[in-house]
């Protein structure tokens, strides 16, 4: 039976009369499911509603058998530490309960009515300088509370980031995620600044293959070990593809494409504006520890006239026009 928190309680009074909290689970039957709203390596993400509330939720449903066929047990029980990890900020997608039957594991999260920003992206062929920078500040503010938390996603790119119905942004599939050892705890007070784990000892940096091609970092393909530096790589990656409508390193396989990759072999097309050209030359920079970091990127003047903090998730997000 799976343990995942009860989600709800209701008072009864038992056989003598004593008022006992009954710990209610939800299950497959509290929900009635809609359409399917995409599609994983080893789940599917389903629409549903919950019946007692009518809430609606996307549900993601991964099978059993295949999940352990597949050897990918680990990589569920990451996504479900982590998302259990970043609960509290609104650019993450949230999840609410898990539950199974005999057959599959569902986990009921947040529903992104905006979709990925890869299809949004690739209806509108380019974001222009407003939109870029309104959903870079908003993945950039939600890289950094998952960085100060000790998460490196580890495989960034616009399928992975969702809109919700204010089309703001949700970043999800944190199923390669890496959750870095936590810092021994006199260390843990503010003033020290953190720990940027491209200077932590070869142990605590993460250490498995992930990703996808065109976002890799050059250190995941040189040295198989990715730092929270990898996730700003992929960063740098998304805020050229917002701009020119396709990301900076693209070959005709992957083997090619990783070459790029380590050659930083890419360039930027004619009309890139200087500003945006300026942040992503900083970040696309092979040695990791020389890559801008959040604070700074935070200051860069691309990002001139964005408020971080909560102001970021209370404006209206900018109407989507394309960067011509
Ligand atoms: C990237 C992902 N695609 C999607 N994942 C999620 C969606 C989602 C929604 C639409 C959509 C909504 N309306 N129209 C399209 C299209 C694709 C979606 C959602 O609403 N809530 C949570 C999701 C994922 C959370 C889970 C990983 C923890 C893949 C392709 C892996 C299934």
């Amino acid at each position: 039976q799976d343990r995942g928190a009860a989600v709800a309680v209701r008072q009864e009074v038992d056989a003598n009369g004593k008022t006992v909290a009954r710990y209610i689970k939800k299950g497959v039957r509290d929900f009635s499911f809609g359409n399917t709203l995409g599609e994983g390596s080893y789940s599917t993400v389903v629409f549903a509603t919950d019946r007692q509330t009518l809430k609606e939720y996307a549900i993601k449903i991964l099978d059993k058998r295949h999940i352990i066929k597949e050897k990918k047990v680990k990589y569920v029980n990451i996504e479900k530490d982590t998302l259990n990890r970043l609960t509290d900020h609104p650019g993450i997608v949230r999840l609410y309960y898990t539950f199974q039957d005999e057959r599959s594991l569902y986990f009921v999260l947040d529903l992104c009515k905006g979709g990925e920003l890869l299809g949004v992206l690739k209806r509108m062929t380019t974001f222009d300088e407003e939109c870029t920078r309104f959903y870079g500040a908003q993945i950039l503010d939600t890289i950094d509370y998952m960085h100060k938390r000790g998460v490196i996603h580890r495989d960034l790119k616009p399928e992975n980031v969702l809109l919700d119905h204010q089309m703001y942004v949700k970043i999800t599939d944190f199923g390669t995620a890496k959750i870095l050892k936590t810092r021994r705890p006199e260390e843990s007070t503010s003033s020290i600044p953190p720990i940027d784990s491209s200077d932590l000892p070869e142990e605590e940096r993460a250490s498995s293959f992930v990703g996808t091609a065109e976002y890799v970092s050059p250190e995941l393909l040189t040295e198989k070990n990715a730092c929270k530096a990898s996730d700003l790589w992929a960063f740098g990656c998304i805020i050229y593809q917002l701009l020119a409508g396709r990301p900076p390193f693209k070959a005709g396989n992957e083997y090619q494409t990783f070459q790029k990759i380590v050659q930083l072999d890419y360039e930027f097309p004619i009309g890139f504006p200087a500003v945006a050209r300026d942040l992503v030359e900083r970040l696309l920079v092979l040695e990791p520890a020389r890559r801008l970091q959040i604070e700074h990127i935070k200051n860069h003047e691309f990002f001139d006239g964005i408020s971080w903090g909560a102001e970021l998730w209370k404006q209206k997000a900018p109407r989507l026009k394309a960067y011509v």
